[in-house]
Formats: C-alpha cells, structure tokens, sequence
C-alpha cells in the first residue's frame, strides 16, 4: 500500500500522557483487568474504539456552531435529511442518540416474538436488541469469517446457502428481516461485496423479506469494494456507497463510526409506513423525531461527517493506517486476522497464547497485558464478549480476539509504531503471560463491567 500523508493538518491538539510502568499496575488491578474499566487518564494510546472517538473536523466544528435548538423543527433537522438524501439515498430519516437507539427502534419494528434474524455475523447490542424483541439471531456469514487465517477479500459475505437453509426451515414469514452488517465488526471490519449484496437483494425478493443494513462503517465497505471488486477501481466510494444502500429497504446508523461524531445515530428508510412506527416509538424513548434524543448541533455535525466520511483520499488514508499497523505486526510473527480491515487490527489471541484455553480468557488476559507494557488500550473481543447463550452456557466464538481499534483522524503512524512495538515485545514474552477468571460477572453485555483476576 502506497504510503499517503494525512489529507489533512492538524489545527488543535489534546495532550496525552505515557504513564509509568507502576502506576499501569495499579490502574489495571483498580479496573479488574478489563481495559473498559480503564480511566481515559491512565490511557496512552487509546485503541479501545473507533466509536465517537474521531477527530471532527473544522467544517463540523462550524456546523455544530450552528446548530439550531427549537425542541421540534429544527433545522439541523432537515440538513441531516438532506446529508442522507443526497449521500445514501433515502428519503426517510429517523434520528436516535446512537446506534443502539436506532436497533432498539428497528427490532421493536420489524420483529414479532419468535421470529428468525439471519445476519453476518452477530454483534452485541444488534443481537442483545434483536433478542428483546422477542427475535432469534442466526449467524449465516461465510465459514471463512470465521477463520482468521483465510485471505478471503469479503469475509463479511451472507453464505447464501445458508440463508435460503433457513428460509426453507423456518419459512419466510417467519423470517422479520435479514440484516447485512457493512463491514462486519467481529469478523475483523470485514467487507461485504457488491455482487454478495445483490444476491442476497434478490433471494429476499424472491421470498418477500425485507433486508436491512446495519451501515455503521459502510465507507470504508464501499473503499473495499473500490479497490477489491472487480469493475469498481474507476468509482468513487461515495457512488459505490449508493449503489451498495440502493440494494437494501434500510438501515440503521450508528454515526459515532462512519459519521465522524462524538454521538448519533439514525434510522434510514423508503417505506413511510417504518417511518411512522419509528415516530410513535422514538417519541417514547428518544425524544422528538425531528432530535432524537441529540441536540441539534449534533444533527449539525452529523450531517456534515457523513459527507466527509465517503471521501477516498480520507478513506485511503484511514484504511491505510490500519493495514501499517497490521503489516507491521504480521512482518514480526505476531497473529492478526488477514486481511486487515476498515477500522481495526485484530490480534487472533487464541494463536498468540496458544498455550491458554479458551475459558482462560486469553483475549481478556492479552489485552490487560498490552495495556501494562505500554499504556496502549485495546478490547476483548472474544468468549467474555460472546457472553452466553440461553441455557446459561458460555458461548465458544471461533475468533478469541483482541481488537487494536483505530479512531478516525485522530493518531498518526508514529503512535502505530508504538503500540506495534509494544505488541511485539508482549509477544515475545507470550509464554509467560496467564489466563483470568471473572470475579465478578455482569448479566448484560458482560464485557463492559465485569472484573476479572489473574488465575
Ligand atoms: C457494527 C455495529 C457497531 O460496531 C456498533 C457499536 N460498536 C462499538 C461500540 C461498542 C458497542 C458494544 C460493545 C463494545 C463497543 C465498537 O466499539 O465497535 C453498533 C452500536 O452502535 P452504538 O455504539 O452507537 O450504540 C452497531 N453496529
């Protein structure tokens, strides 16, 4: 990959501070060994999340100045619209304050208790808010996203087969939608292609299934398309982006992501009949439809993010960063999932201590480790996110990982060579690390509070 400078300078500053090898001891047993745990203060480097950590830029900065606060009606209103209309393509648009506002709408929507949810690959809050509307979540990804090793270029694929098996056990009408996940998060950011999108369009055509995306980080699917699908490499990813949102009845948004915001999120669509539903409900648990739970200023900077997202010199860059990162690594031995994707570098933690079961929560364990070699903080995302199932058991995901989450414009390649350096010096040392066990375990989305203890 060509190196590019950033296509941006950089107008303001926030200091950070390396702390001392001692004080990342005492913050890491404070926070139970779970880097959520963590205080911002205590973090150098923080690859926690590409959620609502990018750096706005300074057109945002002048919209959200801007931003009109009348409790209904407001402007900033009808310039998110307009973004959405003009860059995705939907006429309908239903404010919420962050993506799991929008799939707490949707599956309130579009599920009935005891109805079927065939996606790509689960993620947390999609499934945990499908699961509360009474839905089932059925992972019909392709078997290679779940090998860490496969170089397939679209690993965020729907096997097709596997989504007409379903069709064919469960019947369509009891299917409430089909949810195309671009890229899929807990695969390693993976893409979806064109052609994949389209035929998963036409089997929910032929069986009258609605299908939904959740299009959190849909630029940098629609840079993956541009540069791997055959036919693309002329299109701009804004175009692509379209063509991609054009396949599907919907979405939902979590802006902190492909919106380059702190917080938002929204609900996209062409039936006006979802449009109305989501009024009734978002009144209830988000405010007005026209805020959403956001104040205008947000809707303001949103609006403008989304645009500045879909822009290939930015996308080039920003997915540029995370394969340095990850070729740096992979140059060292150290095991990530190939190929990298759009917003991360996930280490495959069960090769990396490979001398550790499963239930000694290696991902767990290693991203604790990195954080005491360095101050760099990353995430669990392996059997303490896949939490458990409805027997009560522990779920064994395929993929024990540790995510190296790369905010949007916010760290240069420098600080990449330092958490690489880090990574690299925690590998070498792998054979000493151990495993942890929960000391306290959260009943929801336990990965977010649990605490655990070296075994
Ligand atoms: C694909 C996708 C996402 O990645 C996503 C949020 N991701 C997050 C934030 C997060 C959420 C749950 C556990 C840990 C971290 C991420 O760190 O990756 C949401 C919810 O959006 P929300 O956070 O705005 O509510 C919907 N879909």
């Amino acid at each position: 990959m060509a190196a590019i400078a950033e296509p941006y300078r950089i107008k303001m500053v926030e200091p950070i501070t390396l702390t001392t090898r001692a004080q990342r001891e005492e913050a890491i047993r404070a926070a139970g060994y779970n880097t959520f745990l963590l205080r911002s203060d205590d973090v150098y480097i923080d690859l926690l999340t590409d959620s609502g950590t990018s750096a706005m830029s300074d057109r945002q900065w002048s919209a959200l100045m801007l931003g009109d606060e009348a409790y209904a009606g407001a402007r900033s209103f009808d310039h998110l619209v307009a973004a959405v209309r003009d860059n995705y393509g939907f006429p309908y648009v239903c404010p919420t304050h962050q993506g799991r506002g929008a799939e707490h709408l949707i599956s309130k929507i579009l599920i009935r208790p005891g109805q079927h949810v065939p996606g790509n690959m689960y993620f947390t809050t999609t499934r945990l808010h499908q699961e509360l509307a009474g839905g089932t979540f059925h992972d019909v990804i392709i078997d290679e996203a779940h090998d860490p090793g496969s170089l397939h270029p679209f690993k965020g694929n729907i096997d097709i087969g596997k989504l007409e098996a379903l069709v064919a056990k469960v019947g369509a009408e009891n299917i409430a939608y089909v949810n195309v996940a671009v890229t899929v998060n807990m695969a390693g950011g993976q893409p979806v292609s064109m052609e994949n999108l389209r035929a998963v369009r036409e089997v929910c055509d032929r069986h009258g299934i609605i299908l939904w995306s959740d299009a959190t980080r849909l630029a940098e699917n629609a840079w993956f398309i541009k540069h791997r699908e055959p036919g693309y490499a002329d299109r701009s990813s804004a175009s692509i982006a379209r063509e991609m949102l054009s396949h599907v009845d919907g979405l939902t948004m979590s802006g902190k992501k492909d919106c380059l915001v702190n917080i938002g999120g929204f609900l996209a669509m062409r039936d006006e009949r979802i449009l109305l539903k989501a009024r009734e409900l978002v009144v209830v648990y988000e405010g007005m439809p026209t805020y959403g739970g956001l104040a205008g200023r947000d809707l303001d900077a949103m609006a403008v993010g989304l645009h500045e997202a879909l822009d290939d010199d930015y996308l080039t860059h920003r997915i540029g960063q995370v394969a340095y990162l990850g070729e740096r690594l992979s140059a060292a031995g150290v095991p990530i999932v190939r190929p990298t994707g759009g917003h991360a570098v996930f280490l495959d933690a069960a090769a990396f201590l490979d001398h550790l079961s499963q239930d000694e929560l290696p991902a767990q364990s290693l991203a604790a480790e990195i954080y005491l070699d360095s101050g760099v903080r990353a995430m669990e995302r392996g059997i303490v996110s896949a939490g458990r199932d409805d027997q009560g058991r522990n779920r064994h995901p395929k993929l024990e990982l540790v995510r190296l989450t790369i905010p949007r414009r916010v760290y240069t390649n420098s600080h990449m060579d330092v958490v690489a350096d880090s990574v690299i010096r925690v590998h070498e040392r792998r054979r000493d690390i151990g495993g942890l066990e929960f000391v306290y375990e959260s009943p929801t989305l336990r990965f977010f509070t649990s605490r655990f203890a070296p075994i």
